[in-house]
């Protein structure tokens, strides 16, 4: 596939290998996501093959690395994320990889700007405008722009380029604008691939093979025969070392703008016309631009938000360890967030969307829930409404809860039971990690599983004004115990409408 060609949509099976030799130059290439996340992901795609020979994966920090140096610290810190892996290929693997030390908007000490970085990465691309590069921007927002600028001053932007963004895109409206027209002066909208890894799940990508390719579902896919979605995505995990994004994110800018409200388009998009990219985003646009803004007083009365405290041996936020200490803004700061959304149009006027998310929950569990409405008419008692549960993680699956008689003589007795489709026990072959997916995709010029600008923007716009009040109120974030099922608020958001989570995380 030629790089940035019309390519087919989210349903398409995985990326084709990388025809081409590439150069992806990783900025932050040293950090938490790039260790953990990229790095073992294109090791896997290494290993199957959807590596061209001779594609190089060049690593910026301001870290001072040598080649071997950062070669050294790949095979000490990422060789045991990767079990099974094969030393021959992680030893070719090893061979693709360089650094190159950069600071952005960082001086040399005679107060020139210090252009070694650059040049030392210009030497290593040269004569290699042939190949297709890749920019991944795996560092903080804040320096995507000086990133790009510099790139076109040393002439690095080529015809075969494109540019990864990590999410979150800025922290506001604003600021994602800003963004993305400092981005957008260098590359073109086609160039860019705006990451959500959410996307690159495969019951992500399943749900729209549920909704698109069954005849059964989508005649029922509606406000008259579904009582309300609910989305989840809890962690167990906290935030050790990461105070100084979390303070500024909160769960709201972290999960919900991006992960969480992708999965509501995914749910509550009308069918695309076709299975192309563009298809597919501009429905996912429509439901954004459909969203029920949630302003003034609404505010409180359909959102929740709470910060884990120390429980048992469980840190609180403000007690995990951090370089530096605890501010006024870190009090404020969300650590679990729930919502009460409704999508004003025809297919979804009066079903609520419940979306939750939140850390140092008791259990990880990232799904979508359809509640059915109850049958008409009843005549057993005690049925309870059909539920169709798409489980992310942590073992993904669909599972569709039915009515069924309990076996026996005398009165009938009616029992909830599931019909599972698990992925793991149906299909065999290996399920590649979100980032992996994604990373092929980049390489293979797809952007089917990014975010448009206007997809990006759309969602701030509904974010921005529950953000504003939420900065502009007294009211602290409700605390909850580390390891509980998050404050008492998230559940009276449902219980006030006779609802309850399907999961109560416990
Ligand atoms: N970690 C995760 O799980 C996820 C992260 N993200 C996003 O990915 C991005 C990176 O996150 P994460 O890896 O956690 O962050 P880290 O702080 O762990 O890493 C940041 C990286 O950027 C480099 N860096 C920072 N400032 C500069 C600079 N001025 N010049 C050159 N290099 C710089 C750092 O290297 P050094 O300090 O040596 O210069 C380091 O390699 C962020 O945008 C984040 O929002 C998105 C989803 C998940
Ligand atoms: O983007 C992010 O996602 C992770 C959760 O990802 P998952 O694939 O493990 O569900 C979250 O922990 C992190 O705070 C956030 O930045």
């Amino acid at each position: 596939m030629s790089p940035l060609s019309s390519s087919p949509g989210i349903t398409a099976p995985a990326a084709p290998e990388t025809a081409h030799t590439a150069d992806l130059v990783v900025f932050g290439g040293t950090g938490d996501l790039s260790m953990r996340k990229l790095l073992p992901a294109l090791y896997h795609g290494d290993r199957e093959g959807r590596l061209a020979p001779g594609t190089r994966v060049i690593a910026m920090s301001r870290g001072g690395l040598t080649d071997e140096d950062f070669r050294g610290k790949v095979d000490a810190e990422v060789r045991d994320r990767i079990p099974g892996g094969d030393p021959a290929v992680w030893r070719r693997f090893l061979d693709r990889l360089h650094h190159v030390s950069i600071d952005v908007g960082g001086r040399a000490a005679d107060g020139g700007a210090d252009r070694s970085g650059w040049d030392a990465l210009s030497a290593l691309l040269a004569g290699h405008e042939d190949r297709d590069r890749v920019f991944y921007l795996a560092s903080p927002p804040r320096t995507f722009g000086a990133f790009c600028r510099e790139l076109a001053a040393a002439g690095l932007v080529t015809p075969r380029s494109r540019v990864v963004l990590e999410k979150p895109l800025g922290h506001d409206l604003v600021s994602a604008q800003r963004i993305n027209d400092e981005v957008g002066a260098i590359f073109d909208e086609r160039q860019i691939f705006r990451i959500d890894h959410y996307l690159g799940k495969e019951t992500v990508q399943n749900l729209l093979v549920l909704r698109f390719a069954n005849a059964f579902l989508e005649p029922i896919w509606n406000s008259l025969w579904i009582d309300h979605v609910q989305i989840t995505a809890a962690e167990t995990v906290g935030t050790p070392g990461r105070r100084g994004y979390y303070d500024h994110a909160g769960a709201l800018r972290d999960m919900v703008q991006n992960h969480l409200l992708q999965l509501l388009c995914l749910t509550a998009m009308e069918p695309p016309a076709r299975n192309d990219r563009e298809a597919i985003r501009d429905e996912k646009v429509k439901v954004l631009q459909a969203l029920r803004p949630i302003t003034g007083g609404e505010v409180e009365r359909f959102t929740v938000r709470g910060q884990y405290v120390e429980s048992g041996d469980m840190p609180g936020y403000l007690d995990e360890p951090a370089s530096t200490p605890p501010t006024d803004e870190s009090r404020r700061v969300e650590t679990f967030t729930a919502i009460r959304a409704e999508i004003r149009n025809w297919r979804w006027a009066g079903v609520p969307f419940y979306l939750r998310t939140g850390k140092r929950l008791p259990r990880r569990v990232s799904e979508i829930v359809v509640q059915f409405k109850d049958v008409p008419h009843s005549i057993f008692p005690g049925g309870t409404p059909n539920r169709l549960v798409l489980r992310l993680q942590p073992e993904e699956g669909i599972r569709l809860h039915i009515m069924a008689k309990e076996p026996g003589a005398g009165e009938v007795t009616l029992k909830p039971v599931p019909l599972t489709l698990s992925f793991g026990e149906t299909f065999t072959a290996r399920v590649p990690e979100a980032y992996e997916r994604l990373l092929m995709d980049v390489l293979a010029g797809n952007p089917t599983l990014f975010m448009r600008r206007d997809e990006v923007e759309a969602a701030w716009r509904w974010i921005d004004p529950i953000l504003a009040t939420w900065e502009a109120s007294e009211q602290l974030p409700e605390p909850y115990p580390a390891g509980s099922a998050g404050p008492a608020g998230a559940h009276e958001l449902l219980a006030r409408s006779g609802r309850a989570w399907h999961e109560d995380l416990s």
